[in-house]
């Protein structure tokens, strides 16, 4: 039986579940479920699976639920070694390990065997397709486990492949004047283009965009010397951050000291990934895969870090053998939505760890910089295809929002709350009052007058937008008081009774909205947000911008999985920036509220930055930051390092 595709059936049709399925009634499932540690789905799924054994296989069942209910929560798998220091959350340890011993398990070694032992359980060394596969201490669903081998096995792949001859005089000619210490947006390209995979990380404004463009007419431009013409795509998660790469990508080739005919063979045009691969919206098998795989010899991806597990398996997949991977993105920021967080899994050590010696050498040879320092003979392969970039060109030393930002990073509480209290004029702190309850709307609100005006004149949809793009407030969570769907409504209502809005409960001229769902019919992603406005007829359409800066209007009646987005979720805002940004807390500890969580919502801010929310919880989210298991980082990173 395939059993990962009886986890697929199972979705989120739930039924009644037989709660006496673990043969010691101690291990009952309804007190884990009314605990939270465990979904209904989890429970299904060891249902399922007990139905396949005679044995006594509680503590495997158990170890089942849990790898389920952990890969809900974003981890690949569970590492049984932390979970028996370290039972789930609302689990008392030694309730925990009583549990356990019940039936029969000890210790981690003694869980270990029970699971190498069963029939539920493949051995990672000896594989077969079973429900699960242990690996180690870790223990994966099948499906994960393949997942995260083929990302390892193509990178381990493209380790093995000889570096590519870089022209060092293109370089000099891209980075006429480079004076930073060490320049590393030009050892990023140097890197980059010696080897057919690599990452790009850094934060917000560290010139990302700007690299990879110079990497890109790099690659273009020896090619040419070659006769060659490449073949070369742009992705990114969102038709949001599409769109913005399209854009900045533009922008930077403008810029680029080469000839027009280089430059026009660089493409500007970024397309979601799902478009790339060829979505079949629904299906979780992409057009575009091993057996048919994509017409490209360059991709560039940006965006990474809301990339998960199973779509960076399935893009590794549809990559033709000889096609150069390049990642781009913020390895701080969140991780992805579903399970996973590759970049930061990836990135894991390039704080530290830099390049081998040798390759230090090379890079140095190529761009005259000084790397002598950033040799390291421990650097395992994974760290030479990385570049981290340092410098923020958008945040000089001065601004708040960059120090702010920089002070969430490394967790320093402090700092933030200094910067917060600071008078630079790009950072405001908003300190609800003690007890306070409801969010203040009509502050919040403020934000869109410019948008509103721009609606009363009913002028054109791209200026609309702009205007609608320079503000936006984002909260941490969905529910409650302080959560989108609220603080929507309450906007909402707000903006009718001062007359912007003359029924909140139709369609209106302004009203703005974001999809909840890929739809496949309209072409239309997840996270694309709509205006509006009336047409030419006066009629009112839905207008969503396309990855070429053209806009497409819809009559509002075709689109059906949509909320209000005055407000957005941060989870939500990745990949997009705003001029100005509110970040509103809850006024309750929430487990969201977490350091990368506030990075990514400072750093959606480009000039202005305020925060609602009470010192205590900023403290607490500062020291909070998100770990995800997978063995990303262990295969990648566990070469001990001084
Ligand atoms: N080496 C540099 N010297 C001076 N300015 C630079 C340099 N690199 C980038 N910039 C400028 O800094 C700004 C941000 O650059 P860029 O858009 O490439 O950064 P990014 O990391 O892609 O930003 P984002 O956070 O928006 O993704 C741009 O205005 C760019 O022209």
């Amino acid at each position: 039986m395939d059993f990962s595709k009886q986890l697929d059936l199972l979705g989120d049709a739930l039924s009644t579940v037989d709660n006496s399925v673990l043969k010691n009634d101690e291990m009952n499932l309804s007190v884990w479920q009314d605990k939270g540690v465990f979904r209904a789905i989890d429970c299904q799924w060891i249902e399922q699976l007990a139905k396949h054994v005679d044995e006594d296989a509680d503590s495997v069942l158990m170890a089942g639920a849990l790898c389920s209910a952990y890969l809900g929560a974003g981890h690949i798998c569970i590492d049984l070694a932390t979970i028996w220091q370290t039972p789930p959350e609302g689990v008392e340890l030694e309730a925990f390990r009583n549990l356990l011993s019940s039936s029969g398990v000890t210790s981690v070694n003694q869980w270990c065997d029970a699971l190498a032992k069963s029939a539920l359980v493949t051995l990672a060394e000896s594989l077969t397709e079973q429900p699960m596969v242990l690996s180690g201490t870790r223990l994966y669903l099948y499906r994960y486990y393949q997942y995260e081998q083929q990302v390892l096995n193509y990178l381990k792949g493209q380790f093995d492949v000889a570096p590519f001859d870089v022209d060092a005089n293109l370089i000099a000619q891209l980075f006429p004047d480079s004076n930073d210490d060490v320049d590393w947006q030009k050892v990023a390209v140097a890197n980059s283009a010696s080897l057919p995979f690599s990452v790009i990380s850094g934060g917000p404004g560290t010139g990302k965009t700007t690299t990879v463009t110079k990497l890109l007419a790099l690659l273009v431009a020896q090619a040419a010397q070659q006769g060659q013409v490449l073949r070369i795509e742009l992705a990114a998660p969102t038709g949001k951050a599409a769109a913005r790469l399209t854009e900045s990508i533009s922008k930077a080739k403008a810029d680029l000291p080469l000839s027009d005919e280089i430059k026009s063979v660089i493409p500007e045009q970024a397309s979601t990934l799902h478009r790339l691969l060829g979505s079949d919206f629904g299906r979780s098998r992409f057009k575009h895969n091993k057996e048919n795989p994509l017409h490209l010899d360059v991709l560039l991806v940006d965006e990474v870090s809301m990339v998960d597990l199973p779509m960076m398996a399935k893009l590794i997949d549809a990559l033709p053998p000889h096609a150069r991977l390049i990642l781009l993105g913020d390895k701080d920021q969140l991780a992805s939505v579903e399970a996973g967080s590759v970049l930061g899994d990836l990135s894991f050590g390039i704080e530290d760890v830099y390049f081998q010696p040798k390759w230090a050498e090379r890079l140095a040879r190529i761009t005259g910089e000084n790397l002598t320092p950033f040799g390291n003979e421990f650097a395992p392969p994974i760290s030479q295809a990385l570049t981290l970039l340092r410098t923020s060109y958008r945040f000089d030393a001065d601004s708040g929002i960059g120090q702010l930002a920089t002070a969430m990073n490394a967790g320093d509480a402090k700092g933030v709350l200094r910067y917060l209290e600071s008078d630079k004029e790009d950072v405001h702190w908003q300190i609800p009052e003690e007890g306070q309850t409801k969010a203040d709307i009509a502050t919040l609100a403020k934000g869109y007058d410019e948008y509103w005006d721009a609606v009363s004149l009913g002028g054109d949809i791209t200026e609309l937008y702009r205007v609608f793009s320079r503000y936006q407030i984002l909260t941490a969570v969905r529910q409650g008081e302080f959560g989108v769907e609220k603080i929507n409504a309450q906007l909402e209502q707000y903006f009718y009774q001062r007359g912007r809005v003359k029924d909140p409960h139709v369609w209106y001229p302004g009203k703005a909205v974001i999809l909840t769902r890929n739809d496949a019919a309209l072409g239309l992603f997840n996270g694309d947000i709509g205006l509006c406005m009336l047409d030419e007829f006066q009629r009112l359409r839905v207008w969503f911008i396309q990855s070429d800066g053209t806009f497409t209007g819809l009559l509002p009646s075709r689109l059906s999985e949509f909320e209000a987005v005055f407000a957005m979720t941060v989870h939500k805002s990745q990949g997009s920036e705003f001029e100005r940004v509110a970040l509103l807390l809850p006024m309750t500890p929430s487990p969201v509220l977490t350091r990368e969580l506030l990075y990514t919502g400072i750093t959606r801010a480009k000039k202005d930055f305020t925060l609602w929310g009470p010192s205590s919880l900023i403290r607490i989210a500062a020291s909070i930051q998100i770990l995800r298991y997978s063995g990303l980082v262990d295969e990648l990173w566990s070469v001990p390092h001084a």
